[in-house]
């Protein structure tokens, strides 16, 4: 069948491009931001400062600058989940309104346990309290796994302010014990998150095949087996946050993602019809974010949103997410279900890696 020409997806596509092909992978260490590299309080080293047309905080009289709206993102009771009837419809309707209209929402009664998250948020605290020579920091590449910092945007060639720490989690052959960090209450809190959110991510998924009319499993099998990656965003208190970027402007890559905000610090976006909504830190909730892959197969009608994550000047950040990632060789296409002669395809059959290596756009040259 042709592909569709529907002036929204062509928009959405060329809205996407303009802030992809970025995601580089130069990473000058050790951490940028977290180095005593300020000699003025109100200044930045110039490759942390965004090109003006890309500044979070810019002045309102700029063109160029979309407005923040202090409208909330949906929330979703997942125990309405195990109901039956009409109140499982209204459920499933709720869910596809939120994945549709979206691409972002909170989730309450989610099963991963509190004490585990407050574990989880204890040894991530004791580990970012560490000098940055004793989190295991070395030099990583765009598979790597380990602490790091200072990401560069190639669209815009500007450093972001935050350091991380990546770790693969699932399959368990992925697991590269050696870059992880030697505490081993850190690691086995990872691992212990990393199971229970596996299965909420999968939990969700499945939920969102149901709310497009599909058998739960619909989704998950043209995801293939999932690989789980578990991200430590830490953003350190900037002094020009109106002029650099924590994370910048960006959709996820894989299937499903899911989030967690230890404090109260609100600095995630999400971009919805031209505005910039706040993400605050729901207490008791996970966010979850669709991701590209499922707004491929689902034809369009889940949508991956732009989101991105500004500064604070005077709190620490710390946001905690576990990416549903594919198998490199993975083919995802729009799903036969969903296309009719009304709902042409919107989107090629792709691989996996193809996607992420498009959304990265092209190497640095000094990228390992
Ligand atoms: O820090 C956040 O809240 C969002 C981070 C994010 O979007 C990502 O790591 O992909
Ligand atoms: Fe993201």
């Amino acid at each position: 069948m042709a592909m569709a020409e529907n002036k929204d997806f062509v928009l959405a596509v060329q809205i996407s491009a303009q802030y992809r092909g970025a995601t580089a992978i130069s990473i000058p260490l050790p951490s940028a931001a977290t180095d005593n590299c300020i000699d003025d309080e109100n200044t930045i080293p110039s490759r942390f400062v965004l090109p003006p047309g890309r500044r979070p905080l810019s002045l309102p009289n700029t063109a160029d600058v979309l407005r923040v709206s202090p409208e909330e993102v949906p929330v979703i009771d997942l125990a309405a989940a195990s109901s039956y009837g009409s109140t499982r419809s209204i459920f499933l309707r709720q869910l596809y309104c939120a994945c549709a209209n979206w691409g972002i929402f909170h989730v309450y009664n989610h099963g991963v346990p509190e004490d585990l998250l407050s574990d989880l948020g204890l040894h991530v605290q004791k580990f970012l309290a560490l000098p940055v020579a004793l989190r295991g920091a070395q030099k990583l590449g765009n598979h790597a796994q380990g602490y790091g910092s200072g990401f560069v945007r190639l669209s815009t060639g500007t450093t972001e302010w935050r350091d991380f720490l990546r770790v693969y989690t699932y399959p368990l052959h992925r697991r590269h014990y050696e870059a992880w960090p030697p505490s081993p209450e850190l690691r086995k809190v990872i691992e212990r998150y990393s199971d229970e959110v596996r299965k909420l991510q999968i939990n969700v998924l499945r939920l969102m095949s149901e709310s497009l009319g599909l058998s739960a499993h619909r989704l998950e099998e043209m995801m293939g087996e999932m690989q789980q990656t578990i991200l430590v965003n830490h953003y350190p208190p900037c002094p020009r946050p109106d002029l650099a970027i924590g994370i910048d402007t960006h959709t996820d890559v894989g299937a499903v993602s899911c989030l967690w905000q230890p404090d109260d610090v609100v600095g995630l976006q999400v971009l919805r019809e031209g505005e910039w909504h706040p993400v605050s830190s729901a207490r008791g909730a996970l966010t979850i974010i669709v991701a590209d892959q499922v707004q491929i197969a689902s034809n369009g009608i889940f949508k991956s949103p732009l989101h991105r994550g500004v500064l604070n000047k005077d709190k620490n950040r710390v946001s905690i997410l576990s990416f549903y990632q594919l198998n490199p060789e993975q083919l995802v296409s729009p799903l036969e279900d969903l296309i009719s002669d009304s709902s042409p395809p919107m989107y090629q059959p792709t691989r996996f890696k193809d996607h992420e290596q498009a959304a990265k756009g092209p190497l640095s040259a000094n990228a390992s």
